[in-house]
């Protein structure tokens, strides 16, 4: 059985102007030790995915359909009972990190505090020296070159890319489930981000947490990913192995997107050209009818214009596209 699975996913938000219906028909399976690259451009719905699954949409969503994680439906869990799964089973490192950890306490109070969490749901007695020896660890794996002295400070007193840090050092000691990491290095040094995604490849190896690793920058996903999703104005457009969607593309937008990045594009045996996708994704207050893609596909028919296709299996791919059947 898969360790996330999530049935007809539908995500909106209310606002003023009428709501937004994001993510649509949202069917996805995660087994043990994957790490899932969700790509898609910006807008596409690939931070609602993650925070509809780490249960912390903003207060105008609405979600319905299923998220399964060991037999439990996560949108059906009271906000207290959530609290239960959080951290442990799902934990997810936000595109703000800011907004992940309390201004008043300090880091080592924080990372401390996961380490007692980490213990008590793993039916361990709490230790203090012990739960100080996995913060200073933790802090030393994400090459803190002075942990003690970190531990001392708040979160105002450090940078950016140093907050990143700790909240990734914090995902290290609660070893959670699955992980959601919306887009984790973005505010990290080149050397550093190597260091990261090291780190998740281990996680997701060692104690075979599932990895969902939201980012705009398909190379990235190559990278660290062992199978790709690929999200357009909400929807999963492709989903398969990483190295077989990269070198054979079947949705013309993952062709798109693919083509658009120089290292990658040398891949796809010099069937596509290095280009960018012509136009702009659409607007949730106004999707194109039919295939929400098909406004800038270059194969478009004329079914695409009027009906909207639906996940299908294909080999060992799942696609969204007329192309395959629909
Ligand atoms: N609280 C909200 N209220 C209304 N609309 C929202 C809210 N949060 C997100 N949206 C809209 O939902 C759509 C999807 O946003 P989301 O942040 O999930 O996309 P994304 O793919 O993660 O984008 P990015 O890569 O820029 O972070 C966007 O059109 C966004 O403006």
């Amino acid at each position: 059985m898969a360790l996330l699975s999530i049935k007809d996913l539908f995500v909106g938000y209310r606002t003023i102007m009428g709501t937004l219906h994001v993510l649509d028909d949202v069917n996805l399976e995660i087994n043990k030790g994957e790490i899932v690259g969700i790509v898609g451009e910006s807008g596409s719905g690939k931070s609602t995915l993650g925070q509809a699954i780490a249960r912390v949409l903003p207060g105008n969503a609405i979600a319905s359909g299923s998220i399964m994680v060991d037999g439990v439906n996560l949108l059906e869990l009271s906000e207290k009972e959530m609290e239960n799964y959080r951290g442990t089973t799902v934990f997810m490192i936000l595109q703000n990190p800011f907004t992940s950890l309390n201004p008043v306490k300090t880091v080592g109070y924080q990372l401390m505090e996961a380490a007692r969490i980490r213990m008590e749901r793993s039916g361990e007695k709490y230790s203090e020296d012990r739960a100080y020896e996995m913060a200073i660890q933790a802090l030393k794996d994400l090459r803190f070159p002075d942990p003690e002295i970190i531990m001392l400070r708040y979160p105002h007193q450090l940078s950016g890319g140093q907050i990143q840090r700790v909240v990734l050092a914090m995902s290290l000691i609660l070893r959670p489930k699955i992980l959601i990491a919306d887009e984790p290095t973005s505010a990290l040094d080149v050397t550093i981000q190597a260091q990261v995604i090291n780190l998740f490849k281990q996680l997701s190896k060692e104690m075979e947490t599932a990895i969902l690793f939201i980012t705009h920058d398909i190379s990235l996903a190559y990278v660290i990913s062992t199978r790709l999703v690929v999200l357009y104005a909400g929807r999963i457009m492709e989903d398969g192995d990483i190295e077989s969607v990269i070198r054979e593309p079947m949705h013309p937008y993952t062709q798109g997107l693919i083509a658009g990045v120089p290292d990658l594009s040398k891949f796809v045996s010099g069937k596509i050209k290095l280009q960018s996708i012509p136009g702009n994704p659409p607007s949730f207050l106004d999707l194109p009818s039919g295939c929400k893609f098909h406004p800038r596909c270059p194969y478009v028919k004329d079914i695409c214009k009027v009906q909207e296709p639906k996940l299908t299996r294909v080999n060992n791919r799942i696609v969204r596209c007329w192309l395959y059947g629909g």
